[in-house]
Order: C-alpha cells, then sequence, then structure tokens
C-alpha cells in the first residue's frame, strides 16, 4: 500500500496526484512513470466513489473504459449461507450431497450439517460454533425428512457471523457498517416480522448476546440490500456474500458493466460497453426481459428504491413495447402507460380510445406469468402452444413473449428429445431464428459483452455449423457457401470467446467448440 500525501516511489511529501484514479501520489514526473511502469499500470482505478441526492453513493469512471476491461476484482468480506437453502456444510460451503444413510455429518460441538471433521475446524465456522457450544445450542433440524427442501433455518448465520465481525475484526465490521440499509423501509415488512421472531430471538435469547434488536435487524438489512449472490457451479457452492466496494455500483436497467466471479470467490467487474470518462459504471439489479412493472415492482421490494432510469421513464421501453399488449380492440395499437413512474396510472391504445385501468393490467400480467411458471420446463411443445395462443394478444417482443422464447432458445438444443443432432431441419432453422431475433432485443436491453449476449452467440453459432453441414451435404449450399457460413459462425465464437472468458464454468465448452469448429474448416477446405 502506498502512504497518502507521499511519494509512491521515494515517499517524500508529494501533491502531484495519479489523475486517472486520483489515488497515487508523485514527487514528479519521473516517479510517476516509474511507478507506472513498476505496475501502477495493472492496478491503477478506472472509479471514483461519488455521491448525488438520487443514487446515493456510486461509482463514476475517472478515464475512459473499454468493453472487456476488467474494472474491480474484489474478495469478499464474509459470506455464508442464503436466508433458506439446501443443506450445506457450514465450513467449506458447499453443498451437501444426500447422504448414504440416514442422515448427514453434524458438528460435534453445535449439530449443524457438515461434510466432516475437517470442515468443523474452518475458519469460518469455528467461532459462531464455539459461541453456540458455549449456549448449548444445536442444530435439531431433521434433514433426512425430505432431500432438495430449502431450509429456512440457516436464514440466522451470516447475521450472526456478521455481528461476530464486531469484536472479532472490528474493522471489517466498521467498513460493513458503512453499507446502506434501509431498515426504516423494511421494518413491519412480513420478512422484517419474520426476522424479528427468529433471527432477533435466535441472537438475543438464545445465544445472548447484547446487540439490541435495531442492531440485529440493520445487519439483515445490510445483507438484504448489498449482498451478493454468489454461485459456483463447479464447486457446487451457492453462497452470499458482502463485497464492500462492488456494493457502491448503482443500478440501471440498462447497464454498462456486468460482473462475475473467480475461483478464488473474488467478484470481477466488467465493462459491457464502452464508458467514457465521467460517466456512471452501473450495473443491472434485475432482469432485462422483464417489463418495466416487474423491474420497477422488484427494485422497490428488494432495494427499496424506485428506478428512474431512461428505460423506466420510456412508456414505450426503447421502442420494444415490451411490458404492453396488443390493443383488443383495433387489434392494431399498442396499449401503454400513461405515466410508467406510477405503477396505478391507467394504460391506454397508442391508435384508439380504448383504456385499461392498472388492475387490469397487473391481473392479467400476473395471470399470464402464473401460466409461464407452470408450463412443463422441458417440454418444446408446451412453450411453443404457449407462444401460439398468445399470438394475437401479446406481440413479438412483449415480456412474456420474450421469456418463452428465451426458454424455447434453450429447449431446441437441450431438451429430452431435442440435443442439438436430434433436431429435425425445421427445429434447428427455429432455434437460429429464436437465437437471432433474442440477440436483436439484447442489443436493446442488455447489450455489448453481456451474459445474456454471449449464451444466445454460442448457441446460434453452434446451430449455424451443425445446419451449413447438412445444406452442404444435401447438395444446398457449395462448398465456397459452406466455408463462408462456417467462417461467419467462427467470428461469432469469437465474440462469444471474449465475452464469456472470464466465466470459470466456460473454459472447457469454449475449448471444445473452438477444436471442433477449426475441424470442420479444415475439412472443408
Ligand atoms: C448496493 S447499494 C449501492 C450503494 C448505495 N448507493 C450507498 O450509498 O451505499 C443499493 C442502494 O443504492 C441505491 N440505488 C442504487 N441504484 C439506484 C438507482 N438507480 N436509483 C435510486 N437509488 C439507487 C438504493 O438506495 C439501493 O438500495
Amino acid at each position: 500500500m502506498t502512504t497518502p500525501n507521499r511519494c509512491a516511489v521515494c515517499e517524500v511529501p508529494a501533491s502531484l496526484k495519479c489523475m486517472a484514479c486520483k489515488q497515487v501520489f508523485y514527487c514528479g514526473k519521473e516517479h510517476q512513470k516509474i511507478h507506472w511502469k513498476k505496475g501502477h499500470k495493472a492496478e491503477c482505478k478506472c472509479y471514483e466513489v461519488v455521491k448525488n441526492d438520487v443514487l446515493g453513493r456510486h461509482l463514476r469512471a475517472s478515464r475512459d473504459i473499454k468493453p472487456g476491461e476488467i474494472i474491480l476484482r474484489e474478495s469478499p468480506l464474509i459470506y455464508g449461507p442464503k436466508v433458506a437453502c439446501s443443506p450445506l456444510c457450514l465450513g467449506c460451503h458447499r453443498t451437501l450431497p444426500t447422504p448414504v444413510g440416514n442422515n448427514y455429518y453434524k458438528c460435534s460441538k453445535c449439530g449443524w450439517p457438515m461434510c466432516g471433521t475437517d470442515c468443523e475446524l474452518s475458519e469460518h465456522h469455528v467461532n459462531e460454533c464455539q459461541l453456540m457450544e458455549s449456549r448449548k445450542f444445536r442444530a435439531k433440524i431433521d434433514y433426512s425428512v425430505q432431500t432438495g427442501r430449502k431450509e429456512s433455518a440457516y436464514c440466522v448465520i451470516l447475521p450472526l457471523r456478521c455481528l461476530l465481525l464486531k469484536t472479532r475484526k472490528p474493522l471489517d465490521f466498521e467498513k460493513f457498517s458503512e453499507l446502506e440499509d434501509h431498515l426504516n423501509e423494511r421494518k413491519n415488512t412480513p420478512l422484517y416480522n419474520v426476522l424479528r421472531a427468529n433471527l432477533v430471538t435466535f441472537v438475543k435469547t438464545i445465544l445472548a448476546l447484547n446487540e439490541s434488536e435495531d442492531e440485529i435487524l440493520r445487519v439483515a438489512a445490510i445483507l438484504d440490500t448489498n449482498a451478493f449472490e454468489v454461485r459456483q457451479t463447479g464447486e457446487s457452492r451457492k453462497v452470499r456474500a458482502i463485497y464492500p466496494m462492488a456494493a457502491m455500483f448503482s443500478h440501471d436497467c440498462i447497464s454498462n458493466a456486468r460482473h462475475t466471479f473467480d475461483e478464488k470467490m473474488n467478484i470481477v467487474f466488467i465493462a459491457k460497453t464502452p464508458i467514457a470518462k465521467g460517466e456512471i459504471i452501473c450495473t443491472s439489479y434485475t432482469q432485462p426481459l422483464w417489463s418495466t412493472i416487474m423491474r420497477r415492482t422488484h427494485l422497490s421490494q428488494a432495494k427499496c428504491f424506485d428506478c428512474t432510469c431512461r428505460r423506466c421513464r420510456d412508456e414505450t421501453e426503447l421502442n420494444t413495447f415490451a411490458g404492453s399488449i396488443t390493443c383488443s380492440h383495433c387489434k392494431v395499437g399498442k396499449v401503454v402507460s400513461t405515466n410508467p413512474m406510477d405503477n396505478n396510472a391507467c394504460w391506454k391504445c397508442q391508435l384508439c380510445p380504448h383504456q385499461l385501468s392498472a388492475k387490469q393490467i397487473h391481473l392479467g400480467n400476473a395471470a399470464i406469468q402464473k401460466e409461464i411458471e407452470s408450463l412443463d420446463k422441458s417440454s418444446v411443445k408446451a412453450f411453443e402452444e404457449f407462444l401460439y395462443r398468445y399470438r394475437v394478444t401479446l406481440h413479438e417482443k412483449n415480456t412474456h413473449i420474450l421469456q418463452v422464447k428465451y426458454a424455447l432458445s434453450q429447449l431446441y438444443g437441450n431438451a429430452p428429445n431435442f440435443s442439438i443432432h436430434e433436431l429435425n431441419d425445421a427445429a434447428l432453422k427455429r432455434k437460429i431464428e429464436l437465437c437471432q431475433e433474442l440477440l436483436e432485443t439484447a442489443d436493446i436491453f442488455d447489450g455489448g459483452w453481456s451474459i445474456f449476449r454471449g449464451n444466445l452467440l454460442l448457441d446460434l453459432q453452434e446451430a449455424m455449423v451443425i445446419q451449413a453441414k447438412r445444406e452442404f451435404l444435401c447438395g444446398l449450399l457449395t462448398r465456397d457457401a459452406t466455408q463462408e457460413k462456417l467462417l461467419e459462425s467462427m467470428n461469432l465464437l469469437k465474440e462469444a470467446i471474449d465475452i464469456m472468458k472470464l466465466e470459470p464454468d466456460m473454459k472447457q465448452v469454449l475449448n471444445d467448440r473452438t477444436q471442433q469448429l477449426a475441424k470442420e474448416l479444415e475439412v472443408d477446405e
């Protein structure tokens, strides 16, 4: 670490600042150059934390940032189980495989299920374990009852770990406490009434800690506002974690940055699009295919704010009309909200005088969403039939239609009897069309280096190679035209690799794809 206001090279008092990150000082240009070459180039931050009345603290680009550039890599301050989860080991946090015998191995001191004796001694677990043991508390849940069930008893663990930081690592606790909580907005919500009954009782009555009810609930509120869900599929780990600097990213429904996690559970933020110096660096806390009502409701309930971004303010959702339905009267116009900032505003057809109340729109949306959730998740037929049923009422870029089309783009190529090589020509063509159409939507809602685009590009690329080969074999494509299609597919793959290369679980897939395509191109030469 460099001492502030002292030259990073010779440590004399200094006033010349690195203009990009504004974090390090130099006695003069010479030492700045030396420091840059010695490693500051890699460390130099491309953001600064600033504050305004709408967003609170947020990040702003302190220099131009290129797509794909790493903005931030940060290790977790603390992590632990999600509020409700399948049984996991409190030492290594891996989901526990279904036990061979009657029940899981249990910690000899506190009774929580674990991998075995080694994990009992994990640094994540020892302190909470000692405390629970000293209060004679033993977890009494019978995990053998039902496998695959989510267990809400875990909701007390991460808040307890945060409270224990206070004495174990006071500086970390200070960093944690500086995060936004929205406690007042959360109080008296159903979730906080449950937390008052469970978490507060556990901490104050069972563990006899001195914290006040508000202090305990504030910890839960900080977690709900700031924690990231970390998925390490290869490691079978799904936890929630706090990254204090990553928590400073503000939300925008059209974001310019996204995050992933590396093997060490560091969070890594990447620029999705070019970000000019001075621009806000933002991420999305919601789903891109959701409509404005769905996104704003989620943000208001989960993060306690009303989004006013460009997409939310526009009743046409950037000309996609994602939240609109086709007018049932004139059958042509789109019915849009008269005020997208107000969920209670009425909806009007853009072409005829037809109107609907907010309640009618909300009930209609809820019924359709319920219908989607009830579809057989592995059935191409069920999803195609849904599209057919709603072909008149819902237009092609309506949120429900987009969600179903995305599901179909995944099912073609992966569902039982629909693996990519089993697809007949029509199904293959359908998969390609779906991917192309969704890529157009991704460019509007989740463009650049997004995971959404990366996955679609990979799917499209694979289907195009198979289609080109089939068309060549049955004489529909000349050798040159086939070669051209394969090269086009190679370009899609290159873009997908750029986007997905930092995703830990993707390395093998990307390697296999590249080798496979290179082979196809060789054969065809
Ligand atoms: C993870 S924190 C981000 C850091 C926070 N602004 C702070 O000062 O600590 C999430 C909170 O930031 C605020 N926020 C983020 N994006 C916002 C947006 N687009 N509009 C309004 N508030 C936003 C909300 O209060 C939200 O609950």
